[in-house]
């Protein structure tokens, strides 16, 4: 007797694809390699910062006024002597302020000295008690906190951990991603041939899961085989495995019994959606390779299907191991009326207009030009909905 299946319904799926994500560990990491990331130990400054006195120009620490005489540099200076000195370079014992090399004239003096005097350039006054002087500790003190835990490390808070003098930075997990491209017929280059298909995932799937908060180990094509899948899968060091075709049943899908020969678990197969419906989320035992948990979603290999399936299960995926909240959806206006389709879900691609969203032409399962001018995806309930009506709606990772 057939097997009956049930598919989950979109909203119910959705939640599965959050709840059974673990939050991936913490871990240390360079800091070129923290970039975005968030801080779960804070950072100290480890000395004063800056750590010495230092001049803020290039041109000559001074003591007293003018005419000075020179001092071999890093010399003490006593009233009347003068050293050259380059901007950020150790003030010398002694130095009351720094004269720009702009304001200074070096001359001799009758016995043919050097001695350095003011130029005509010097402002009036030039050079004030401390001008140009940058002090030890002015930015922060010995031990004082610079980044707190939580912070988000944009360009300037590395530079300043760094500043800080750390070299690894505590911070919180981020969900390793491996994709696989399944389908003989798929070329990655040029036009393809009747029969074949160029792939449309490999240019840009793994920019999107970046943004979703996924570190992209890399990319590969696989071709319809079940050892090849099988093999591929198992030895994976991601967290999340991304597939893309294979979902159905034909002699040339090998991944539900990929996913069954591993030992996986089989959490969602089948969501009451269009497109997209036959998208799968599993849960693979580790492989040794370090990992927790390992989690496969399958997208179908039809573009826009892959895309919905994208935003159905591996968004709320990624959040969930991220330890973020979970992605809302945000209401809008039907801008048209739209026919029931029973027990289905219908993900929409829309373009909003006035306020008001309408779903875009070319938006079949195996179609991309509507969802390439897309503002949004519409969650089609499967009663429709009357013209003015509120909607559910997706934000596009790549709008947000
Ligand atoms: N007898 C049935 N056939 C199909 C059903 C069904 O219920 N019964 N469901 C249809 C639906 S819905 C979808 S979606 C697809 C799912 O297909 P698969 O996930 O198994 O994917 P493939 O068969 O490998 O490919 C489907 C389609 O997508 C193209 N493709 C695949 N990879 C790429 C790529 N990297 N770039 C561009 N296009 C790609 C592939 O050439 C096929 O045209 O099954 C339906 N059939
Ligand atoms: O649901 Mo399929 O996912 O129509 O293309």
């Amino acid at each position: 007797m057939a097997e009956i299946h049930l598919k989950h319904e979109w909203a119910v799926a959705r939640q599965i694809a959050y709840d059974c994500a673990d939050r991936v560990a913490e871990e240390s990491l360079p800091l070129a390699a923290a970039l975005n990331r968030v801080l779960s130990e804070a950072v100290f400054s480890a000395q004063d910062i800056p750590h010495f006195d230092s001049s803020a120009m290039d041109g000559w620490a001074v003591n007293g006024s003018p005419p000075w005489i020179f001092v071999s540099a890093g010399e003490r200076l006593f009233p009347g002597q003068a050293s050259a000195i380059l901007t950020g370079g150790n003030l010398p014992l002694g130095a009351k302020a720094v004269l720009r090399s702009e304001s200074g004239l070096v001359t001799t003096d009758q016995e043919g000295l050097p001695v350095l005097n003011l130029s005509p350039e010097a402002k009036p006054g030039e050079p004030r008690s401390g001008q140009h002087i940058r002090r030890s500790g002015q930015e922060a003190s010995a031990g004082e906190l610079l980044l707190p835990v939580g912070t988000e490390l944009s360009p300037p808070a590395l530079a300043l951990a760094a500043l800080a003098g750390a070299d690894v930075l505590r911070v919180s997990g981020r969900p390793r991603v491996e994709l696989f491209f399944t389908g003989d017929e798929v070329i990655g280059h040029g036009i393809p041939e009747v029969g074949q298909v160029r792939d449309v995932f490999s240019p840009q799937l793994a920019a999107v899961l970046e943004s979703l908060g996924g570190t992209v180990l890399g990319q590969r094509r696989l071709s319809d085989d079940l050892l090849e899948t099988t093999e591929a899968l198992e030895k994976s060091e991601a967290t999340v495995l991304i597939t893309t075709g294979g979902t159905g049943s034909s002699s040339a899908d090998h991944l539900h019994t990929a996913i069954s020969q591993l030992g996986g678990e089989l959490l969602i197969d089948g969501v009451a959606m269009r497109p997209g419906g036959p998208s799968i989320l599993a849960t693979l035992p580790a492989n040794g390779a370090g990992s927790g948990p390992r989690y496969l979603v399958g997208l179908p290999g039809n573009p826009l299907a892959a895309f919905m399936a994208l935003l159905t299960l591996a968004e709320p995926l990624l959040a969930g191991l991220n330890g973020e909240q979970r992605p809302e959806t945000f209401e809008l206006a039907a801008g048209v009326a739209i026919e029931p389709l029973a027990g289905r879900t219908r993900l929409m691609p829309y373009r909003e207009l006035y306020g008001l969203a309408s779903p875009v032409n070319k938006a079949e399962a195996a179609m991309l030009r509507g969802l390439a001018e897309a503002d949004g995806v519409l969650i089609m309930p499967p009663h429709g909905v009357r013209m003015g009506e509120p909607v559910q709606a997706l934000r596009l990772p790549w709008k947000l």
